[in-house]
C-alpha cells in the first residue's frame, strides 16, 4: 500500500464574511438566463399584481430580448394577475360556503357523487370525497377558462415554446405518439425522429437479450446498471418497480437484472455493483446534459471498475449512453453508435418515455412490453387533449389540486397507492410535481401573490397506515390520492381466510378514504360507551378530502396511463397558477456553491495546506468544514488514484477505504 496522504488543511480561522450569493449565480452552460433576469433587469421589486403599469407581457413585446409569437403573448398575458380576476375572487368567496358543509353530509347526496364519478378506458376516478359541490367544479372550470387552459394545452401539444425561460417546446407527449401522428416544432415533425430512436432501442435490446450482442469475453450481458439521477433515474425506477411482479413482464425478465445507481455516495456504488461481474454487465449512462456531476463521477467510477478487469477496449461492448449531448458522450469514450438520443424539448423529469426509460426497461422486459407502456401514456394524453374539462380526469385532478392548495390552504398531497408495485410512484411524482410547480414567480417573472406548488409525499398502503396516517386523520389536513387495483399482480387466497390477501389490502383502500371523509363524532363515541375522558382523543373530525382512482390491473399499459395522469395533472396546475412548470432554476445555486467547496477541498489536498479556506465562506461553513477536514485528516487513505470504493464488491480489486490513525 502506498503511503497515506494526510488531508489536514484547515486551521482555526476567524469567521469570514457572508457568502457572496449574487456573484455566485452563474448560469449553466448553454442555458439562457431567466427572462426576469435578462429582459427586465430592474424589475426585481415590481409586484406581479400591481394594478398600475403596463402588463409585463406587453412590455416584453415592446422591445425585450426576443420576440414571442402572438399566441405566446396571449398565453403569457392570461397568466398574469390570475389572482386578480373575478373567477379567482368567486372561488375565494365560495370557500365560505364550502366551509359550512361537511363531507359527511355531502356524501349523502347520491346525485352529487354520480356527478363527481368519472371513467375513461377502465380508469375510474371518484372525486366525491373532495370538499366540492357542482358549483365548485363550475367555478374551477371558469377559472381554467380564464387562465386559457385549453389554449395552453393545445400550445403544449402543438410544439409551441411554452418553456419561455429556456425557449423550448414541451413535447414529452410526442415520445408516446403513434408512428402515424404528426407533431411539429420549429417547423419539423418530431415523430419520425422519436421512432427512429425507438427502433434503434428495439434492435439493440433484442440483440442483448437474445445473446447476439455479447460482452468482451464472449459472455451474454445479463446485468444492467443504469447510472443517472433525478429525471434520469426516478421515472425508470418507478416503472421498473411497478413491473417487477407483473406476470408477463416477469416472464420476460427471467435471468436478467436491472439496477440503478443514482447517488454520488460511494455507498450507492458499492450497493449497485455488489455481486456483479464486469464481464456480464452492461452499463447505461443516462444524462440529458451529460454534465451532471454525480452521474459523471459515477460513470467514471464504474468505467474504472469495468476496465480494471476487462481492459479499455471493453467499453465499446459494455457501456452505452442516453443523452441529448452526443458530443460529450463521444468525449467520454462511448461510441456514438452506442448512444441513444433525445431532445431538448423533453424535460428531464418528463423523460421516462424517451430512451431514458425505454432503453434500460426494454433491456429488462423487452421492447414489446415497453411499447405497451407508451400506448397507455398516449391513451391518457389523448383523453387529456380532447375531453371536456368536467369529464377530463387529469384536468379534474389538477383543478381539485389547485382548489385544495390555493383556496382551502392545504399545501400537501399524499399519494397512497394500495399496491406495493407502485412504491416508487410518490418519489417520482415528488420530482415531477415539486420541480415543476415549486415556483415563486409567474411566467413573466413577477412575484406570485399566492403560493404555488404542492408538497408531495407518499407510501403504499397499508405501510403508510402504520406510519404517518395518525397525522392525516387527527392532525393536519392532508388531501390524499388513493390508487387501487382490481386484479392484483399476484394472487394469494389462503384456505380458511375470509378474504384473499389482495381483498384484505383493498378493504383498507375503501375504509381509509371514508374514515378521512366522515370521521367519528363524540355522539357516536358516547353511544359506544367510550369514557368521557377519552372522547376528545378518540374523536375524528373528518371532512378531510381525498380522491380515489381505481384501475383494472397494473400492467405496462396502465402504468403508462398513471404516468400520463400525473404528468398532465401537474401541467394543469402550473397552467392555472400561471407559472413556468418546465424550467428548474431553483436547483442551480446549490450546485454552484458545491463547486466552490469542491475547489477548496481539491486545493487542500493538492497543496497539503495547513490554513483555512481563502475566501468566500461564512463563519458557520468554515467551522463545519474545518471539523470535516479535521476528521478526515485522521483517516488513512491509499493514494487517491488507488481509492476505489468497491471493497464490498470484489475483494481482489479493493483495499479497506479508511482506517483511523
Ligand atoms: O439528466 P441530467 O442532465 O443528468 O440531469 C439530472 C437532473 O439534474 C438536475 O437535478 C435537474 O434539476 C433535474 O431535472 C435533472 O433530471
Amino acid at each position: 500500500m502506498k503511503p497515506a496522504v494526510a488531508e489536514r488543511c484547515l486551521g482555526n480561522r476567524p469567521g469570514l464574511g457572508p457568502l457572496p450569493v449574487e456573484r455566485s449565480r452563474a448560469l449553466p452552460r448553454g442555458r439562457r438566463a431567466p427572462v426576469s433576469a435578462v429582459a427586465r433587469p430592474g424589475k426585481a421589486g415590481l409586484k406581479g399584481n400591481s394594478k398600475g403599469g403596463v402588463p409585463a407581457a406587453s412590455k416584453r413585446s415592446q422591445g425585450a430580448t426576443r420576440a414571442l409569437s402572438p399566441a405566446m403573448v396571449e398565453l403569457e398575458t392570461a397568466s398574469l394577475q390570475i389572482s386578480q380576476t373575478p373567477e379567482w375572487k368567486a372561488l375565494e368567496d365560495h370557500v365560505t360556503e364550502i366551509e359550512q358543509t361537511h363531507l359527511r353530509v355531502l356524501l349523502r347526496d347520491a346525485k352529487r357523487s354520480e356527478f363527481l364519478f368519472h371513467e375513461h378506458n377502465k380508469i375510474i376516478s371518484d372525486f366525491s370525497r373532495q370538499r366540492v359541490t357542482e358549483k365548485t367544479i363550475e367555478l374551477l372550470i371558469n377559472l381554467a377558462d380564464r387562465a386559457k387552459l385549453r389554449k395552453k394545452i393545445d400550445a403544449m401539444f402543438n410544439g409551441e415554446k411554452i418553456n419561455l425561460t429556456e425557449d423550448r417546446a414541451v413535447l414529452h407527449v410526442a415520445l408516446r405518439a403513434p408512428r402515424n401522428q404528426q407533431i411539429f416544432t420549429d417547423g419539423a415533425d418530431v415523430v419520425p425522429e422519436v421512432w427512429q430512436v425507438l427502433d434503434k432501442i428495439k434492435s439493440f435490446t433484442d440483440k442483448v437479450r437474445d445473446g447476439t450482442w455479447l460482452g468482451a469475453t464472449g459472455k451474454p450481458l445479463t446485468d444492467v446498471v443504469a447510472i443517472g439521477i433525478g429525471g434520469s433515474f426516478l421515472g425508470p425506477l418507478f416503472v421498473h418497480t411497478a413491473l417487477r411482479t407483473e406476470q408477463t413482464a416477469g416472464e420476460e425478465a427471467k435471468g436478467r437484472n436491472l439496477r440503478f445507481l443514482a447517488n454520488v455516495d460511494p455507498v450507492d456504488v458499492a450497493r449497485a455493483l455488489n455481486g456483479l461481474r464486469p464481464e456480464t454487465t452492461l452499463i447505461v449512462v443516462v444524462s440529458k446534459t451529460f454534465t451532471t456531476a454525480e452521474t459523471m463521477l459515477n460513470a467514471r467510477t464504474v468505467r474504472t471498475w469495468l476496465t480494471a478487469e476487462l481492459g479499455k477496449e471493453a467499453v465499446s461492448k459494455h457501456m452505452v449512453a442516453v443523452s441529448t449531448n452526443l458530443k460529450l458522450v463521444k468525449e467520454f469514450g462511448i461510441d456514438p453508435e452506442n448512444a441513444f438520443a433525445f431532445w431538448d424539448w423533453v424535460g428531464g423529469r418528463y423523460s421516462v418515455c424517451s430512451a431514458v426509460g425505454m432503453l434500460p426497461l426494454s433491456l429488462q422486459y423487452g421492447f414489446d412490453i415497453m411499447e405497451q407502456f407508451l400506448k397507455g401514456a398516449h391513451d391518457v394524453d389523448d383523453h387529456f387533449r380532447t375531453s371536456p374539462f368536467g369529464e377530463n380526469i387529469p384536468v379534474m385532478l389538477g383543478l381539485t389540486g389547485v382548489w385544495n392548495t390555493t383556496f382551502l390552504g392545504y399545501p400537501s398531497l399524499a399519494i397512497l397507492p394500495y399496491t406495493q408495485a407502485l412504491s416508487k410512484l410518490a418519489p417520482h411524482i415528488q420530482q415531477v410535481s415539486m420541480e415543476s410547480n415549486g415556483k415563486g414567480v409567474s411566467l413573466d417573472g413577477s412575484k406570485l401573490s399566492f403560493e404555488a406548488g404542492e408538497i408531495d409525499f407518499g407510501e403504499p398502503g397499508t405501510n403508510g397506515q402504520h406510519s404517518f396516517y395518525q397525522l392525516i386523520h387527527q392532525g393536519r389536513v392532508v388531501p390524499c390520492e388513493f390508487i387501487g387495483i382490481v386484479k392484483s399482480q399476484q394472487s394469494v387466497y389462503l384456505k380458511g381466510e375470509v378474504v384473499s390477501n389482495h381483498d384484505e389490502l383493498m378493504c383498507n383502500f375503501f375504509a381509509q378514504a371514508d374514515a378521512l371523509a366522515t370521521g367519528k363524532t363524540p355522539v357516536e363515541l358516547r353511544a359506544e360507551n367510550v369514557p368521557d375522558s377519552l372522547i376528545p382523543h378518540k374523536t375524528f373530525t373528518g371532512n378531510r378530502p381525498s380522491t380515489s382512482v381505481l384501475l383494472p390491473e397494473l400492467t405496462a399499459y396502465t402504468v403508462g396511463q398513471i404516468l400520463s395522469l400525473y404528468e398532465n395533472r401537474i401541467a394543469v396546475q402550473g397552467f392555472i397558477w400561471g407559472i413556468n412548470s418546465f424550467d428548474q432554476w431553483g436547483v442551480e445555486l446549490g450546485k454552484v456553491l458545491a463547486s466552490k467547496v469542491r475547489a477548496e477541498m481539491n486545493m487542500c489536498r493538492t497543496q497539503d495546506r495547513k490554513v483555512g479556506p481563502s475566501d468566500g465562506f461564512n463563519h458557520s461553513t468554515t467551522k463545519l468544514l474545518n471539523r470535516y477536514l479535521d476528521g478526515k485528516a485522521r483517516l488513512l487513505y491509499p493514494e487517491p488514484e488507488d481509492v476505489f470504493p468497491c471493497d464490498l464488491i470484489d475483494a481482489d480489486h479493493c483495499r479497506p477505504p479508511t482506517s483511523y490513525q
